[in-house]
């Protein structure tokens, strides 16, 4: 686990330090450790129950902790709470809306209640979402009164806007609509924190994700470092290559010296019927290494991003990242070959 003075800088606009909740003998968040850059879009990850919400509604004083602290838009949450709420657009993942109210009404109330409420941007995410704001919330469909809270949270020019599950209950189509206002907030130079379930939307739209797991902050990524891993995956047909003694091994060591930091795996399988299967993961650019792999005379390669789920699957499962996917991956490659044989 990351200690708090880790990445803190001066521009870090959430900051937590040693945050603890426990509800009676249960512990939900254990020593949580996050920084939240300004202008940056922050991914919460982690199974049901990993301790998200409970993170997100310490942070806006809706919930008292146990031990530890935490400054939001430089205040302690704790002590003030209300300075907190006015500057952070919070949407909640059970976003409670007064049933009797309809669409337009209700935007015009809450953009009146905020301070920084402003009515015609609302109404404009209520557009770009097609949402129709003359029906009462009590007869609106559940995807209706999450594009409403949408519309909502959207509206006030907050530094800050802290969403819980803002995609869930949409269509593809308007996921994708909201992932672009997420992404239009940053560039209009204010920070995001969201929680999804969907690896995809935390691809598209982070800078850095933060996955929890038990409460306990299991890991910290940097979408950038994740973008520059791949996997590969490609037929070794003639076994004499190494020998013909290699048995489902880890040949870290044959790699050249000065590739050794960028190739993070390097395994071949048993022999299988069309050959033994070879899985090399990268780190960084691919360049310096693909004329290593080109010396290997593999056939059928795949090349793939390692992506967000072979780590979500690793945090979550407690599985080794590099053995994650690798039977699957051996698969696809037999299939292939399978097929075109
Ligand atoms: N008021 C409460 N009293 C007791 N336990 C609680 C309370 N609220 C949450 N918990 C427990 O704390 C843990 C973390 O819950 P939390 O809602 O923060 O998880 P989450 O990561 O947001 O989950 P999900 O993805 O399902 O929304 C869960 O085990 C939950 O049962």
């Amino acid at each position: 686990m990351d200690s708090p003075s880790d990445s803190i800088t001066p521009d870090s606009i959430v900051v937590t330090t040693d945050l603890t909740k426990r509800y009676g003998s249960f512990e939900a968040l254990k020593q949580c450790n996050i920084d939240v850059r300004g202008g940056e879009i922050f991914g919460l990850l982690g199974p049901n129950g990993a301790g998200k919400t409970t993170l997100i509604r310490l942070l806006l004083g809706y919930l008292h902790v146990t031990s530890g602290s935490s400054k939001v838009v430089g205040f302690d949450p704790e002590q003030d709470s209300v300075a907190v709420r006015t500057r952070v657009a919070y949407l909640p993942g059970d976003a409670r809306l007064p049933r009797h109210m309809r669409g337009r009404g209700l935007l015009e109330f809450f953009s009146q209640m905020h301070p920084s409420g402003d009515l015609a941007r609302s109404l404009d995410v209520a557009e770009r979402l097609e949402l129709d704001l003359s029906r009462r919330v009590a007869f609106m469909s559940t995807g209706m009164r999450q594009k409403l809270a949408l519309a909502v949270v959207f509206g006030p020019r907050t530094p800050l806007l802290i969403l819980d599950e803002p995609t869930a209950n949409l269509d593809p189509t308007v996921r994708g609509e909201v992932l672009k206002l997420v992404l239009a907030e940053r560039e209009e130079g204010r920070t995001v924190m969201f929680s999804s379930h969907v690896l995809s939307e935390i691809e598209q739209t982070c800078d850095r994700v933060a996955f929890l797991r038990k409460g306990v902050l299991a890991r910290k990524l940097v979408m950038e470092d994740l973008f520059q891993r791949h996997r590969l995956t490609a037929l070794l047909s003639d076994s004499a290559e190494h020998g013909g003694t290699v048995e489902s091994v880890d040949l870290r060591s044959e790699i050249p010296e000065e590739l050794r930091s960028r190739v993070e795996r390097y395994q071949i399988s048993a022999p299988g019927p069309h050959g033994r299967v070879v899985c090399i993961d990268t780190a960084g650019d691919l360049a310096p290494t693909l004329a290593w792999i080109a010396s290997l005379n593999l056939q059928h390669v795949r090349i793939e991003p390692l992506g967000l789920h072979s780590v979500y699957e690793s945090v979550h499962l407690g599985r080794s990242e590099t053995d994650s996917h690798w039977a699957a991956d051996a698969e696809k490659v037999t299939d292939v070959v399978g097929a075109s044989t």
